[in-house]
């Protein structure tokens, strides 16, 4: 991302901003609330355009988007609202098999003829997640994707991130205010400010994945740093 700019009126949110992330990795955003990172993402995930600047490397990419609200269709059921967006990149079968595959994997196999009106708000949200992961997009952009789910699936939709293929030749970008969440996850946790958005610190988190459960004094340690500089 170069040069980005994007003012709302008077307000410069984003002002010469520049970052660059890779595939495989996983980047997190950090920082308070009204800095700018949602507009940040939605210029990046092409739902916005920025006023100047651009983002080289993201012609041709497909894009999955959990947003910060679940956005679904109220008129269709939970099955529905995964094969619609799946549609236009999929035959039927394998969307169906994807839709399967993601449906099981949020836990929702039994609800799929449900209708979101039917569900609550944590149902909603792992139908927005099943449909994005369902998608399969290059990119994935997540806004506060795991807020309010239960710890245990949380888990084990970071898990399925991690470890079962998924991240390969993919982008993440993933905005979190857990820090454990993001301790958890990323390989790459960048802590901004703002408006206008900047970078205050990226931190590279070099523990492996596999090891992060028992490597809790090296995780206290990056937990401490994430926290002091998100404060000053
Ligand atoms: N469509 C819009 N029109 C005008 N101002 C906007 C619009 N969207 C966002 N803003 C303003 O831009 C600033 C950044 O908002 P943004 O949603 O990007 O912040 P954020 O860091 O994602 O916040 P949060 O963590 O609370 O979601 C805020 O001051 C917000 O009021």
């Amino acid at each position: 991302m170069k040069n980005l700019h994007k003012n709302y009126g008077e307000l410069e949110v984003i002002k010469n901003f520049n970052m660059m992330i890779s595939p495989n990795k996983i980047h997190c955003i950090f920082g308070p609330s009204g800095c700018g990172k949602t507009t940040f993402i939605n210029i990046v995930a092409s739902l916005i355009p920025a006023d100047e600047g651009n983002i080289e490397g993201m012609q041709e990419k497909t894009v999955s988007y959990i947003f910060q609200e679940d956005r679904l269709l109220p008129w269709a059921t939970v099955e529905e609202n995964i094969l619609f967006v799946l549609e236009s990149r999929y035959d039927e079968k394998e969307a169906q098999q994807l839709a399967d595959k993601y449906l099981s994997l949020v836990d929702l196999t039994n609800f799929k003829n449900a209708y979101p009106r039917e569900l609550s708000g944590g149902m909603k949200q792992r139908t927005a997640i099943a449909r994005a992961f369902a998608y399969e997009g290059d990119v994935l952009v997540m806004d506060e994707p795991f807020k309010g789910l239960h710890l245990e699936l949380k888990k084990d939709l970071m898990e399925y991130i991690i470890n079962y293929g998924y991240r390969e030749n993919r982008f993440f970008l993933f905005i979190t205010h857990d820090v454990d969440e993001a301790l958890y996850i990323a390989d790459h946790i960048h802590i901004f400010q703002g408006p206008p958005l900047s970078l205050k610190q990226e931190i590279i988190v070099d523990i492996p994945h596999e090891e992060r459960r028992s490597q809790k004094e090296k995780l206290r340690q990056y937990k401490e740093i994430l926290l002091q500089r998100s404060k000053e």
